[in-house]
């Protein structure tokens, strides 16, 4: 019988990201920036976009970006991404960030957004999304 603790994970697979929040990611009060996490969604999501779309994709929009729990120095914060949709030329993207405390099993849901990203061309202007192939992501 495992000992391990029930975890609550997104069942979407590994995590795109895994990475330890800094002392040079902290806001004024000490706690970690808000803009620190958002951007490591973005780089999550960008990353499962560009490799989805086989290329270049720039961020258009995020909506429902919420922070549900702060975030400490040392921490280990997982990005979790999931593809949602594919359209034409935009492809959305759901991200959950969640914690582990240095010492502990026990993980915690801090922020959750929708991304969406439009595959770009060399001019910077929409392209179309290929078509799936296997290992480019779902939806
Ligand atoms: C060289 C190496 C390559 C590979 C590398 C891999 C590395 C992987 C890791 C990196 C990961 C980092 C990822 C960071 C990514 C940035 O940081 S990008 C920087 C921030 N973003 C920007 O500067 C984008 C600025 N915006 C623009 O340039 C233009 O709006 C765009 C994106 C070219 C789109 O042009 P547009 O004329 O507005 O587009 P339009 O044809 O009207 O609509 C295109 C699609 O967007 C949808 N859309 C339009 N507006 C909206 C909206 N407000 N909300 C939702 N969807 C919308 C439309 O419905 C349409 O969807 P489809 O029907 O085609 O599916």
């Amino acid at each position: 019988m495992s000992d391990a603790l029930p975890s609550p994970l997104p069942a979407w697979g590994p995590p795109v990201i895994r990475t330890i929040a800094m002392p040079a990611d902290t806001n004024p009060a000490g706690d970690i920036f808000g803009g620190w996490l958002m951007a490591q969604m973005d780089l999550a999501a960008g990353n499962v976009a560009a490799r989805r779309a086989r290329g270049r994709c720039a961020t258009i929009a995020v909506e429902g970006m919420t922070f549900l729990q702060p975030v400490v120095v040392g921490d280990e914060v997982s990005l979790y991404a999931q593809i949602v949709s594919v359209g034409r030329s935009s492809i959305r993207i759901q991200i959950e960030a969640w914690r582990r405390a240095r010492e502990s099993e026990e993980t915690i849901k801090v922020t959750q957004a929708l991304f969406t990203f439009v595959a770009i061309d060399e001019n910077r202007r929409p392209r179309a999304v290929p078509p799936e192939t296997p290992g480019s992501g779902g939806a």
